[in-house]
C-alpha cells in the first residue's frame, strides 16, 4: 500500500451491510465497585474521527483497552464491519493500530530499529519509508539515536511514527499529545486528518482542543459537556 492509496475498499471492508466500523452496544464496565459507564453506544465510521472526553478516572483508558482487547472485564458487545471482535481477534488486530499512554518504544533499540520492529508486526516496510516517517515526525539525523538518548518528546515521535507506516485503519490513540510541543501537536493534527480523509478512522482520547480541518464527533464519559 502506499502512503496516498485509499484505506478502505467499501466493497472489501464493509460488505456487512453496515457503514460502521466500529460498533460499541451496550458497554458496561465496573472497576474497584465503581461503575465507570454502563449501556455506552457508540459507533465509529470510515472518514470519522471521535474523541473521547472525560475527566480523569472517568474510563477513558480502560473504555480504549476494552476495545482493543486489552481488558476483558466488561459486558456488551463490540463489533468490527458488523461482526463481534471476539470472532475475529485477528482480522481486527490486523486493522487496529493502538498506541497507549505508554509509548511503546524500546528504549535500547534506535527509532529506525523500532519503526523496523513495529513494522515486522503486520507488513514490512523498507528503511527509506521508515527514514522519510521518521523525518516528518522531526527526527531527521535521530535515526540511529538509542531512544534512552531521546527526550520524553522525541520518544513520542518515535510513537507516532508508527502511524504513518502502518496499514491499520483504525488508529485508537490514548493521550497522544502529552509531551509534544506545539509543532508536534501540529504534525500530529495533520496526521490525524489525512487518515480520515483517506477513509481511516480514528479514536483518540485527549484533553487537548483539537485543531483540525476534519469533523470532530465528541463523546464525554462524564455526560456533561466540558468547557471548550
Ligand atoms: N489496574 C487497575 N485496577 C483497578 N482499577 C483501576 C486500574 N486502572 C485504573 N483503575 C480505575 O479505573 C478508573 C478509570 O481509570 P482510567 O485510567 O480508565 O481513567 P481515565 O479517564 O483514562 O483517566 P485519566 O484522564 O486520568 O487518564 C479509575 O478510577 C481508576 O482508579
Amino acid at each position: 500500500m502506499t502512503p496516498d492509496e485509499p484505506l478502505i475498499s467499501t466493497e472489501t471492508d464493509l460488505q456487512s451491510g453496515t457503514d460502521s466500523l466500529l460498533q460499541v452496544q451496550s458497554l458496561f464496565c465496573e472497576r474497584d465497585e465503581r461503575v465507570l459507564f454502563s449501556d455506552l453506544n457508540f459507533s465509529l465510521q470510515a472518514g470519522q474521527l471521535l474523541q473521547v472526553l472525560g475527566s480523569n478516572g472517568s474510563g477513558k483508558t480502560t473504555l480504549l483497552r476494552i476495545i482493543c482487547g486489552l481488558n476483558d472485564s466488561y459486558q456488551g458487545n463490540i463489533l468490527w464491519c458488523g461482526e463481534p471482535v471476539r470472532e475475529q481477534r485477528e482480522t481486527f488486530l490486523a486493522s487496529l493500530l493502538y498506541i497507549g499512554h505508554r509509548v511503546g518504544v524500546n528504549r535500547i533499540l534506535t527509532p529506525r530499529e523500532n519503526l523496523r520492529w513495529s513494522a515486522s508486526l503486520h507488513t514490512p516496510v523498507d528503511d527509506s519509508r521508515i527514514d522519510s516517517a521518521l523525518a516528518r515526525v522531526g527526527l531527521k539525523a535521530y535515526e540511529d539515536v538509542p531512544c534512552r538518548n531521546l527526550s520524553a518528546g522525541q520518544n513520542q515521535r518515535v510513537s507516532l511514527a508508527r502511524l504513518l507506516i502502518s496499514p491499520a485503519v483504525l488508529w485508537i490513540l490514548d493521550e497522544p499529545f502529552t509531551t509534544l510541543d506545539v509543532y508536534g501537536v501540529r504534525e500530529l493534527e495533520q496526521l490525524l486528518s489525512e487518515h480520515v480523509g483517506k477513509g481511516g478512522a480514528v479514536l483518540v482520547t485527549t484533553h487537548h482542543r483539537l485543531n483540525v480541518p476534519c469533523a470532530v464527533e465528541r463523546l464525554n464519559l462524564d455526560g456533561v459537556e466540558q468547557p471548550a
